[in-house]
């Protein structure tokens, strides 16, 4: 399994080893021992799978505030997406910085975002699914959304022919001028 840093504190790319032979290919996707090791020690608690029919559906960008702060590692199970995850902690150098990555059941590829970052995908393909762990539990009392477009993030997303597949949560969503984030970087 090799982790790569990123340029966002705590924020990682993980690519768990494949082990191929004449029938496809095995790997352990999570490993509470080996992923500590790596320095990801987190304790997830909820496993979720969202399967999206579309290509061009976002979905997010999501976060729990605190108490309910979700640290995800994130795969995509099949088709691809562009992944994308934003630092909302105050005090972070990179606070209002986002990063992007292109999963895909083929690259096997996993994101580790760590709490006080906001999520949101793109599905490239159809019947794009993702697969994730949370170190928390579902608190729809302390979800928050940020719109995906939003022009102070000015996230650079992949090109669409035709409008994006929204929830009405998701295309009504607040803007980044009116945000304030509940998040404080914690202490190195
Ligand atoms: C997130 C969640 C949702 N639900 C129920 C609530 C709704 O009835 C239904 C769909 O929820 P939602 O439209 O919020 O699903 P997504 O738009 O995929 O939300 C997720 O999308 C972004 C990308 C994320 O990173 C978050 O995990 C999450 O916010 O599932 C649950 O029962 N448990 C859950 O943990």
């Amino acid at each position: 399994m090799r982790i790569e840093p990123t340029d966002l504190p705590g924020l990682c790319l993980v690519t768990p080893r494949r082990y191929g032979d004449a029938r496809g290919f095995f790997a352990e996707t999570f490993n509470a021992r080996t992923y500590a090791r790596a320095g990801i020690d987190t304790v997830f608690v909820q496993d979720n799978h969202s399967v999206s029919e579309h290509a061009g559906t976002v979905r997010g960008l999501h976060f729990q505030a605190p108490p309910h702060a979700q640290a995800k590692l994130l795969r995509c199970g099949r088709g691809r997406l562009f992944d994308v995850a934003l630092d909302l902690r105050v005090g972070s150098t990179t606070f209002g910085r986002w990063a992007g990555f292109e999963l895909s059941a083929e690259n096997g590829r996993q994101v580790f975002i760590p709490e006080g970052f906001a999520h949101g995908f793109m599905t490239l393909e159809p019947e794009t699914e993702i697969v994730y762990k949370c170190s928390d539990f579902y608190a729809p009392e302390s979800e928050t959304a940020l719109r995906w477009d939003d022009p102070g993030l000015a996230i650079v997303w992949p090109a669409l022919d035709a409008p994006p597949v929204l929830s009405e949560k998701d295309a009504g969503a607040p803007c980044w001028a009116d945000f304030t984030s509940p998040f404080v970087m914690a202490p190195a």
